[in-house]
């Protein structure tokens, strides 16, 4: 099949063209974690909360079913227990043949499960073993009965590395005594690891009157009190089960059990915070997004989705100098380009300070916005995360574009700066959008700049595989000399002085705008 689609792919499908991106991966070792829980319809808790946190966490996630459970916002409506011997056979399907570094458990509906868990352990021993005892939904519904008891006692916290009851699950573990402050939990924390588990985190989602959320980690020895604020939400369904989930996580990667269970902490407090407002289901009780980190690819607010090369057409690049210069606010600036006709903005501050690069950013961002242009960011990718700007344009010596694409997801766009056909072969295999390439003439705002001209400029665009954008020292007088060069995937000209050096912004992009127009029905006219 012809690969036709390449320009505007972020790098990974034409196969034919592109370096493999994980050759030299083949033989990795992905950190593996096995949830032996019940599944929860509504997929806020159990399976489904355990597969997206260790997903969250960059885990491989293994399952095993105990029970299937009709559920939602509301409460438990059903559960059906998985018969015993088909919970073994899911257990030996998976440790007789994946490396399973931990295995996390969660609703464990009857001693006979227990049993057939604890055998397939002996016999496929792991690295650790997470202990979620669940026993109660938050709802109020029964998981798993006070049979259970003695199988998590007897059989199952002598070999746990980590039992994390909530206050309700520790109450009935110790034979049901009220459990109402931090210092209960501590004293709970440290009749429980006398039953045999290395560590033991003694939950306080539910811990009455409290205005932070204290979790209490006893390893045998010392106390850790681990204090987070309260988020004010309805969303808490399946906190307990993602956080043994991310804690198993953690530890499958080689974290020691203590950071485990503080990274664990902190991503389920993100993720509450992160998705406190969210409304899914109309009951008491609603699922978080343990996913959040994967919001800016999801929701793409207000931009259209994936770049469209002709975007390209007139690139203005701020900078602050010359703003400063005729008094005009980056704002002001940049909303001048955008009327006279700007195509995308990239915001290239280079001697302002962080925070107030960042103010300006988010300031341009709603312009940009509100206009459907595009706003990338120069170099800074950390600026481009936080004010969720549409993409970043790197140097040869800036952040490298496959570096870029991994930390700004799929979906952002990606230039990248080159001079020679070579650089702009790397930035396609790298999963750049476009290139930039200059400077074309001579130009002020960059110093000891390499001019390539029109040939070298000529030179790049034949050989690259992705749209080009032309700098440097270009304006009204030229622009139409560059656009003329006769080579299809040169989109447009990128311009800093002849925009923003000027008393008038406005007309100034005006007049460019004017001169590639007339460059564009002209090479029109040319291909009929
Ligand atoms: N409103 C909240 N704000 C911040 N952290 C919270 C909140 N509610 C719970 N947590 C934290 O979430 C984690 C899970 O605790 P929790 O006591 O809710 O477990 P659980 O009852 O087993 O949860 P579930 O049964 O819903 O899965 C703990 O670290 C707890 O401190
Ligand atoms: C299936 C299942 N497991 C665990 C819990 C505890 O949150 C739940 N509500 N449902
Ligand atoms: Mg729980």
């Amino acid at each position: 099949m012809a690969s036709a689609h390449i320009l505007s792919t972020s790098g990974l499908f034409n196969k034919e063209d592109r370096a493999p991106m994980t050759s030299d991966h083949s033989k990795m070792k992905i950190p593996h974690v096995l949830t032996v829980a019940g599944s929860d319809s509504g997929a806020g808790a159990g399976i489904q909360a355990d597969i997206k946190a260790c997903a969250a966490r960059g885990v491989y996630c293994s399952t095993v079913i105990t029970a299937v459970t009709a559920q939602n916002t509301v409460g438990v409506q059903g559960v059906n227990v998985v018969p015993e011997d088909f919970v073994g056979e899911q257990l030996k399907s998976v440790l007789s043949d994946m490396q399973v570094d931990v295995v996390k458990t969660g609703m464990l509906p009857s001693i006979g499960i227990v049993n057939v868990l604890n055998q397939s352990l002996r016999e496929f021993p792991v690295q650790a073993l997470v202990v979620d005892p669940v026993m109660v939904s938050t709802s109020g519904d029964v998981l798993a009965g006070p049979s259970i008891l003695a199988g998590f006692r007897e059989d199952l916290f002598p070999m746990a590395d980590i039992i994390t009851p909530n206050l309700k699950e520790a109450s009935a573990l110790l034979g049901g005594q009220q459990l109402e402050t931090v210092s209960d939990m501590c004293s709970a924390a440290k009749l429980l690891h006398d039953m045999g588990p290395r560590n033991v985190l003694v939950k306080g989602g539910d811990l009455p009157d409290s205005l932070d959320a204290v979790d209490i980690f006893f390893d045998g020895q010392d106390f850790y009190k681990l204090r987070s604020s309260r988020i004010k939400t309805r969303n808490t369904h399946g906190t307990g089960c993602s956080l043994a989930s991310c804690i198993a996580a953690e530890l499958a990667k080689g974290s020691p059990m203590l950071q485990a269970v503080k990274v664990a902490k902190r991503h389920v407090d993100t993720a509450l915070d992160y998705s406190k407002d969210i409304v899914i289901g109309n009951g008491a009780q609603g699922p978080f997004d343990l996913l959040f980190r994967l919001k800016s690819y999801a929701q793409n607010s207000g931009r259209q989705v994936g770049f469209n090369q002709n975007d390209l057409f007139l690139y203005a690049v701020t900078d602050s100098r010359m703003n400063k210069k005729w008094g005009h606010s980056i704002t002001d600036a940049v909303g001048a380009a955008i009327e006279g006709g700007a195509t995308i903005v990239q915001l290239r501050e280079k001697d302002v300070e962080t925070q107030d690069f960042l103010e300006a950013a988010k300031a341009c961002l709603k312009i940009c916005r509100s206009h459907g242009i595009p706003l990338l960011i120069n170099d800074r990718i950390d600026v481009a995360i936080a004010c969720d700007a549409d993409g970043v344009h790197v140097g040869q010596s800036d952040m490298p574009a496959r570096v870029a694409r991994t930390l700004l997801g799929p979906e952002k766009i990606i230039g990248v700066s080159c001079k020679t056909p070579e650089q702009a072969n790397q930035a396609w295999i790298d999963g750049a959008d476009y290139i930039g390439c200059g400077g074309v003439y001579p130009t002020n705002t960059k110093e000891n700049n390499l001019t390539v001209g029109l040939d070298g400029l000529k030179a790049v665009c034949v050989a690259s595989k992705l749209p080009v954008v032309a700098i440097g020292g270009i304006g009204a007088s030229n622009a139409c000399s560059v656009m003329q060069i006769g080579v299809p995937n040169l989109k447009g000209v990128a311009v800093v002085s002849a925009l923003f050096d000027r008393e008038s912004v406005l007309t100034a992009t005006r007049e460019l705008h004017a001169v590639l127009k007339e460059a564009a029905s002209m090479s029109m006219e040319r291909t009929h």
